[in-house]
């Protein structure tokens, strides 16, 4: 009779299944191809870091995630759900929220008003309010609830872009560069949050120029030229991918 050998090898969790997928995504605008033929996936708790040179498509494949922008060929999903042809605030109540590079708050509006308006999307009166100000509680901007959002300095800004994507309540956060022009400490406190916010098991697209941000907060990356897959997978591995390496520097860098 054999003895039964206990299991000592740790099996890894099996993967979640992906919230985000595209597959084949490819936008034409006239005879400008910008985005050919890209598929990626998304888990939850999972950042997908999108990078490449000026012009290189990022902003398209991102606006054709979000439903900006019509693929002229392939497939997005969502939580298992065919959305590629779903209008962008029909996807936002589905649970995909974005925040935008230039933040358009409503200028007039209390910082806690702004936020309002998402959260009465979910909720109604008194629970709005309170899901309204907790959200404002994640991203540090409780002190400034009653002041117009017209007053807040350009990183409280990008906060209060943070805020609404996140009354939304998403399962997935599409962040159009949440992080450049903002000064180190201030980068470093919305690397923190938007960490925290994935450990929480939100999926995470970003566009972000800042290198040592995507590098340190992705855990994959997607570096694009000419609107073309040139490298994808950990972020060490592409940074250092001759091809990725050739994109940003140039030929005569060789
Ligand atoms: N609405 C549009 N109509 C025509 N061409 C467009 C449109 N939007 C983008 N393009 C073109 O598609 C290509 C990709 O542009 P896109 O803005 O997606 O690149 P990007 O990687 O986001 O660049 P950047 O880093 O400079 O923001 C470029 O050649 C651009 O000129």
């Amino acid at each position: 009779m054999t003895a039964t050998v206990p299991d000592l090898i740790p099996h890894p969790a099996p993967a979640a299944a992906p919230l985000l997928t595209a597959e084949g995504v490819t936008v034409r605008f006239g005879g400008v191809t910008a985005v050919k033929n890209i598929s990626l996936a998304v888990r939850p708790g999972e950042i997908l870091g999108l990078i490449g040179p000026n012009g290189a498509g990022k902003t398209t494949l991102f606006n054709a995630l979000t439903g900006f922008v019509r693929p002229s060929a392939g497939r997005v999903t969502f939580a298992g759900r065919d959305v590629t042809h779903v209008q962008p605030q029909a996807r936002a109540k589905m649970g995909m929220a974005r925040t935008f590079q230039v933040e358009r708050p409503f200028e007039d509006l209390s910082v806690l008003e702004n936020v309002l308006v998402a959260a009465f999307l979910r909720h109604r009166g008194r629970v709005a309010e309170d899901r309204a100000y907790s959200v404002l509680e994640r991203v540090g901007l409780a002190d400034r609830a009653t002041q117009p959002a017209s007053q807040l300095n350009l990183a409280r800004r990008r906060r209060l872009e943070l805020a609404k994507a996140l009354a939304l309540e998403p399962r997935m956060l599409f962040l159009d560069e949440s992080i450049a022009g903002l000064n180190p400490p201030a980068q470093q406190e919305m690397v923190a949050l938007i960490r925290t916010l994935a450990q929480g098991g939100l999926g995470v697209v970003m566009v972000e120029h800042i290198m040592h941000v995507i590098m340190s907060l992705s855990d994959h990356v997607i570096c694009m030229a000419f609107g073309e897959l040139l490298a994808e997978g950990h972020p060490q591995a592409v940074a250092t991918h001759p091809d990725v390496v050739r994109a940003y520097l140039g030929d005569d860098h060789d």
